[in-house]
């Protein structure tokens, strides 16, 4: 078994825990577990991953239908599945501060979200490419853009279709294709469908313009789209990145050591003599652990021979690079942390998908719905028998189709809109500490979201198909940028307990505000249409009728928004450093010698998806880059491959 540290026996786990590993993986996340399995499997290099959670295999976890729990009751918030952070006061919007939803146990988000599986649009892995600015295109362009992630997309699952049954009676279509991997993350279908969803689809097919791809992940996922979730579908169970990459025998490798409770507090970084461009190298990173009291000779160092790899998340990365002394000089002053290496886009460029809900009264709706469940109870017997039997029915049903439209389809405003945003000063709705560098990569990427914004092949809304009256309206693309930056009580040097600030900044670019209110329109009249009217005849209940100017609309729209999908992304972002950005297309810290970050910190810009997929998919290829500098770059065998490891007797891991 696997490390296991607990604070009745850190002192023996301590002595087990070896001196030196060829790679040391900070954070056993969705990404984080990608890479260190992918960097273990070959047996000739050692892994450490360190992991603030525990090893936590529990039933709640993994399952689904009404065995599930529902991820935000309190327990995983204040308990030990999820961070407990909360955000700055959004200014712009509610005033309010907000619940800042992150994982925290090994397998990270990938653990505690919602299971749907999408991939975002060709355009938007290019738009990362785009976002290197013209000087440094074609060198982001040989590692990244769509044609250089797609294939890490492929291998990072495996794709069960949808059986012919459900192409028939859904409508569900595929193509194989997209797929073609063998990677226990499992992407499958669920076997039911309310009607009223499969009605919503049919009333989306009467509009002229909407686009139904045969398979949206194979870069075209804008229009309708049917999108698996990550279940397995032999037990329908989650899918996440501790089953696919830890228990899929990973944890068996004497290669591969775990350290679940303990932080990676700070990488330890030494000055490179004489060097000009790299000035420091990563030698390691300091550990401490979670509970208990602190080690008497404090943070301990483990040394990485080779690399240190930061998967920490979106939120932890960027706090555990400035803790580090690689960020904005502004920030690690306030907080103490002598400069290393000045990056002053550490922790800038936050991105996420705000949502709000909207609300209509179907008052011709189908049966059976959601509401069958528990308004009859003999459908509710039948479900029951039907998902005991094998996990089957209405109990399986997950929402699993969307519609993701371009802004030019679902505004006739959108070339005003377009227009406006380009004429704005890059740096009037930034923070106003924003280094010139950050600036200067935020005008590029204004070009780059105008680009996506005019184009029919990127979406900006994401409006759930769940056949309800009740639904999300999601933005996909946002304009405005946050900061995810240390907080000026952490005095960089201890157990790292003091969380960073994380300041969406929601709206503070008003762009936003107008595009949104715009998707409020839309669904508005999407309810008008005559298939919907026929169909469920729809009344709107939330905002109401009495929301009708744009006015309105907005301050509506602003006194409810969440900031968050969940989806925080870009706080390490791929770029050149004269852009704010923080990690080279070989995913290396700038100015760093073996030193990456491999998770959705690295996205420039927020694609057009849910983030999960995505977070797999960068795994696969910041491992794929790794290896490649790894065996261009020999080592001398100095240290006997073999790591000892012992049977826990202790090991409460209750997984099933
Ligand atoms: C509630 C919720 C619902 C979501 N729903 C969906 C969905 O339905 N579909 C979808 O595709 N996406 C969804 N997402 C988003 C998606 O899960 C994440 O974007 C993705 O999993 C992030 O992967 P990551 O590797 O970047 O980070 P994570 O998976 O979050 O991993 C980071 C890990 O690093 C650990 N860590 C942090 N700091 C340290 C440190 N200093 N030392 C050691 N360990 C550390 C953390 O504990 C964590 O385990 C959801 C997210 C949440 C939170």
């Amino acid at each position: 078994s696997p490390l296991r540290a607990d604070s009745a026996v850190i002192i023996k786990r301590q002595a087990e825990l070896r001196d030196e590993y060829d790679f040391i993986v900070a954070g056993a996340g969705t990404a984080g577990l990608t890479v260190a399995d992918r960097l273990s499997e070959g047996g000739q290099y050692t892994v450490l991953v360190v992991e603030y959670g525990y090893l936590d295999g529990s039933h709640d976890i993994t399952a689904t239908g009404p065995d599930a729990r529902e991820p935000f009751v309190p327990e995983y918030r204040s308990g030990t599945r999820m961070y407990n952070i909360t955000s700055a006061p959004l200014v712009h919007t509610t005033g309010r501060p907000a619940n800042v939803a992150c994982g925290c146990v090994v397998g990270g988000s990938s653990a505690v979200n919602g299971m749907f599986f999408d991939r975002g649009s060709a355009e938007d892995y290019d738009s990362w490419v785009w976002a290197a600015g013209e000087d440094h295109e074609a060198e982001y362009a040989r590692e990244w853009g769509w044609d250089n992630i797609y294939p890490f997309f492929q291998k990072s699952v495996t794709f069960h279709p949808p059986d012919e049954r459900m192409q028939e009676e859904y409508k569900m279509t595929y193509d194989m294709a997209a797929w073609g991997g063998d990677t226990p993350i499992h992407a499958s279908y669920p076997p039911f469908q309310w009607p009223g969803t499969v009605a919503v689809w049919d009333a989306w097919r009467t509009i002229e313009g909407v686009e139904f791809p045969k398979e949206h992940g194979d870069g075209n996922a804008t229009g309708l789209i049917w999108c698996p979730n990550s279940i397995d579908p032999s037990d329908r169970t989650r899918s996440y990145s501790r089953r696919g990459h830890y228990d899929n025998g990973a944890n068996e490798r004497t290669n591969f050591h775990l350290l679940p409770a303990h932080r990676a507090t700070k990488v330890v970084l030494e000055e490179v003599e004489g060097a000009e461009d790299r000035t420091h190298r990563a030698v390691g990173v300091h550990i401490a652990p979670r509970d208990g009291d602190m080690w008497e000779d404090g943070p301990r160092l483990v040394r990485a021979r080779r690399e240190v790899v930061v998967s920490a998340g979106s939120v932890h990365t960027p706090q555990v690079l400035q803790r580090s002394g690689v960020g904005p000089r502004d920030v690690l002053e306030a907080a103490g942390v002598e400069v290393k290496v000045e990056l002053p886009g550490v922790g800038f460029n936050l991105q996420d998908h705000a949502h709000y809900t909207i609300s209509f009264n179907y008052t011709t709706d189908l049966t059976p719905n959601p509401g069958s469940l528990a308004s009859d109870p003999e459908f509710r017997a039948e479900a029951d028998r039907q998902w005991a039997e094998n996990k089957s029915g209405p109990h399986s049903s997950n929402v699993n189709g969307g519609a993701f439209l371009p802004l030019p389809f679902l505004s006739n405003r959108s070339e005003a809109i377009i227009e406006s945003y380009l004429a704005q000063d890059p740096a009037e709705f930034l923070p106003s500490n924003a280094h010139e560098t950050v600036i200067a990569g935020y005008k590029q990427q204004m070009k780059t979201m105008a680009r996506m914004f005019a184009s029919n092949r990127s979406a900006e809304l994401e409006w759930l198909v769940s056949g309800r009256g009740g639904s999300s309206i999601i933005m996909i693309k946002i304009v405005s940028r946050g900061t995810i930056l240390i907080s000026p009580e952490d005095d960089g040097d201890s157990r790292g307990n003091v969380e960073p600030v994380v300041d969406w900044r929601t709206f503070s670019n008003p762009i936003d505000a107008e595009i949104t209110a715009e998707f409020l329109k839309l669904a508005r009249w999407f309810m008008q249409t005559e298939a919907m009217q026929k169909t469920f005849a729809p009344v709107e209940v939330s905002p109401g009728v009495d929301i009708a100017t744009d006015e309105e609309i907005i301050a509506w729209i602003k006194s409810r928004i969440s900031p968050s999908n969940g989806h925080l992304v870009g706080t390490a972002s791929l770029g050149p450093k004269e852009l704010g950005g923080v990690v080279g297309p070989d995913l290396r810290v700038h100015g760093i010698e073996g030193l990456s970050v491999a998770d959705n910190s690295i996205m420039r810009i927020i694609p057009g998806t849910h983030t999960s997929s995505t977070a797999y998919a960068i795994g696969e290829k910041a491992a794929d880059l790794v290896l490649r500098r790894a065996k261009a770059n020999p080592l001398p065998e100095t240290d006997p491959v073999e790591l000892p490891v012992e049977e826990d007797p202790a090991e409460e891991d209750n997984g099933e």
